[in-house]
């Protein structure tokens, strides 16, 4: 992390806690981040939680971001919600691209390029996931998966609105598996991920946040958050525990 962008730690619970579950999260969670200075606090609940998470996170340190948005206005999109369903909700923005929309759902980096424009135009701050899987890994295709990644989802988006975006640079091997980057790979894939940008707008590539995701913990958390090209961090499992996304904040204002 550098002094000149805020680090943001984001919490994405995935299809994790009903809304009786959330609220008893956010009430344990405000009083043990009430002194975090300096660090925006996101968690991205299941849609039915988001009206209730923005109504008890109101007037405090922690944003509310949906884990996923079409990129339609409207439409015949069955289970689908759009950039002005969440805006106004008032949450603050939506991840876009996830591994898991990817591989699950079909998500592709065409629809992920209207989408991330359309979540700014609508006032959301989009975090945008881009990662490799351990194959592409192993053959030394880490940067062309990552270079396809953000050209294409960044493709519709002015240069002077860049570093409105969040990048979450996920390692798709690293998700929920328990197995962490070491910080040597976090660093160098996210340096290159600004150094794409920065192929845009230098002046972009300095203010744009990048996020390291992939079994982020209190254990690893320092660690990986000092890194000069790691601005905060995307949290799955740690996430759901207060406690452990409180100290994992934390880790972050040291
Ligand atoms: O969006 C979060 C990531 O998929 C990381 O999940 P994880 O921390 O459970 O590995």
């Amino acid at each position: 992390m550098t002094g000149s962008r805020t680090p943001l730690i984001a919490g994405n619970w995935k299809m994790h806690k009903t809304i009786a579950e959330a609220e008893e999260f956010i009430q344990a969670l405000l009083p043990r981040v009430f002194s975090a200075d300096g660090i925006d606090i996101g968690i991205c609940p299941p849609f039915t939680s988001l009206q209730a998470m923005v109504d008890s996170a109101r007037g405090s340190a922690v944003r509310v971001y949906a884990q996923n948005m079409h990129h339609a206005d409207q439409g015949a999109f069955t289970g689908e919600v759009s950039a002005a369903m969440l805006s106004e909700l008032e949450v603050q923005g939506t991840i876009l691209g996830h591994s898991e929309r990817r591989e699950l759902f079909g998500e592709t980096d065409k629809s992920l390029a209207l989408a991330v424009p359309q979540a700014l135009e609508a006032g959301l701050e989009p975090i945008l996931c881009v990662g490799e899987t351990e194959a592409e890994r192993e053959r030394g295709d880490t940067e062309r998966k990552l270079r396809h990644q953000i050209q294409e989802g960044l493709a519709k988006v002015a240069d002077d609105r860049l570093a409105d975006v969040v990048i979450a640079y996920e390692p798709i091997w690293a998700i929920g598996t328990g197995l962490t980057a070491t910080p040597e790979q976090a660093q160098e894939a996210c340096a290159f991920v600004r150094a794409l940008v920065g192929q845009r707008s230098q002046e972009a590539a300095d203010r744009v946040r990048i996020l390291y995701g992939g079994s982020m913990k209190p254990e690893n958390a320092a660690e990986l958050l000092a890194l000069p090209d790691v601005d905060g961090g995307l949290v799955g499992g740690a996430s759901l525990d207060p406690e452990a996304f409180a100290a994992i904040v934390e880790a972050a204002s040291a």
